[in-house]
């Protein structure tokens, strides 16, 4: 069922609450991709405006209901100010008497950043307390953290139950482009699952199996696969308790008629780093003490090839471990392969978005999701409670 947004509801002169995923990649107190702050510059803006009072309000690291200094939100409002071109009122607490008298000194069109939701302990308990508390701030919720959507903590569900509760132009953007590219596909329709999180990573292809046409496998995931089909995978990573899953998904997609594909050629090396020697070999030539740490240049050719011809391409996960350049090649091939092709592409993950932007790819995706966690739970099939709890159309 389709969810309320912040354009179906009056924002005029309301105190408008609004959850953001502000949870930015950051080194020595900089911002390292502002990319979150500047995709939820829609909504905010939108709210300014019509002249609502805009409470922002996000988490950042995993402080575990302790105050954490270096996890203050100080940084992210600086930022967030010089990106909006307006100045930004920064509370240092989220809750609490404090924040109420910020809250009723707001003029229509101001913008107030509450300090990191997850110094609360009752935050990730998703406590009605802390619920009720964030709710008594605002007249309307306004969801727009897609990236932490699968999280039913009180800033993300629980604030629902008390007041109205709509979604912002950027969750609304995210849910848009992800369920069309998985409910109703252009095809032919590529998933592209690669990384390393191989428990993760297999349940999502559970469900691809049931959408795509194609699911090109890469990454660390690819050994547990070769490995179910008898090869020698040498110290390759594995996820030993996943063989017979592996093995009935290849033959789930023979039944479906699903190419299903799994790398042909594989760079193998003789340890984790730059100056480990390599060598390219078959799927049966990996040598019992190596390791596979990229696709090799057949399978790059071959998924490019079928990129290539794709209407809809899905890339979550890279090919190999693109941080070290010498075994980068995969996945830029695979990049390159989604930035050309005439296809719609979906690049979700965060390092596959990572990849993307260390390519200077990025700006040839047509969208790059801001959840990690979150996309490959709307993947899977499974409802997010941040969605969940908002009113229905
Ligand atoms: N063959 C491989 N062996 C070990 N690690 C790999 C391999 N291929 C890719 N990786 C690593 O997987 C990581 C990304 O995995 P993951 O977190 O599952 O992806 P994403 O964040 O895109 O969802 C990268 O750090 C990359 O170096
Ligand atoms: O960065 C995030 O996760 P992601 O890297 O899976 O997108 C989100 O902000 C969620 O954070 P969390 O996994 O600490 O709940």
């Amino acid at each position: 069922m389709s969810k309320k947004s912040v354009r179906d509801v009056e924002v005029a002169g309301k105190r408008v609450f609004v959850r953001v995923d502000f949870n930015v990649p950051v080194e020595n107190g900089q911002i390292t991709d502002d990319t979150r702050i500047r995709e939820t510059l829609p909504t905010i803006k939108f709210l300014v405006e019509k002249g609502a009072k805009v409470i922002l309000a996000s988490h950042f690291g995993r402080p575990k209901g302790q105050v954490v200094e270096e996890l203050r939100l100080t940084p992210v409002a600086a930022k967030l100010a010089e990106l909006l071109g307006q100045s930004v009122i920064k509370a240092d607490v989220s809750v609490g008497e404090i924040v109420k008298a910020q809250v009723d000194a707001l003029q229509n069109g101001d913008v107030l950043l509450l300090e990191n939701v997850r110094f609360n302990e009752g935050e990730e308990k998703n406590d009605p307390e802390l619920s009720k508390a964030f709710a008594e701030l605002a007249d309307l919720f306004v969801n727009d953290a897609f990236g932490a959507a699968h999280r039913a903590h009180a800033s993300t569900e629980g604030i629902a139950h008390f007041i109205p509760a709509v979604s912002g132009l950027l969750m609304e953007k995210e849910l848009d482009v992800l369920g069309k590219a998985l409910n109703n596909p252009e095809r032919p329709f590529t998933a592209i699952v690669g990384g390393s999180k191989v428990k993760d990573k297999i349940a999502v292809i559970e469900n691809l199996l049931n959408i795509a046409d194609n699911v090109l496998i890469g990454g660390g995931l690819s050994y547990t696969f070769l490995k179910a089909q008898g090869h020698e995978i040498g110290k390759s990573l594995v996820d030993n308790e996943k063989l017979d899953l592996a093995l009935s998904f290849i033959e789930k997609a023979k039944e479906k008629g699903v190419n299903f594909l799994i790398p042909v050629d594989i760079v193998v090396a003789d340890k984790f780093g730059a100056d480990a020697n390599t060598q390219i070999v078959g799927v049966d030539g990996i040598p019992a003490d190596w390791e596979g740490i990229d696709i090799g240049p057949k399978t790059r050719e071959l998924y490019a090839d079928v990129i290539a011809k794709s209407k809809l391409v899905v890339w979550n996960g890279p090919m190999g471990v693109f941080e070290i350049e010498p075994f980068s090649h995969g996945t830029r091939a695979v990049a390159q392969a989604c930035a050309t092709t005439e296809g719609y592409t979906v690049i979700g993950g965060g390092d596959s978005a990572a990849a993307t932007e260390k390519f200077h790819l990025a700006d040839q995706m047509n969208h790059m999701s801001t959840g990690g966690g979150a996309s490959l739970e709307f993947m899977e099939g499974k409802a997010l409670p941040g969605v969940v709890a908002l009113n229905d159309k």
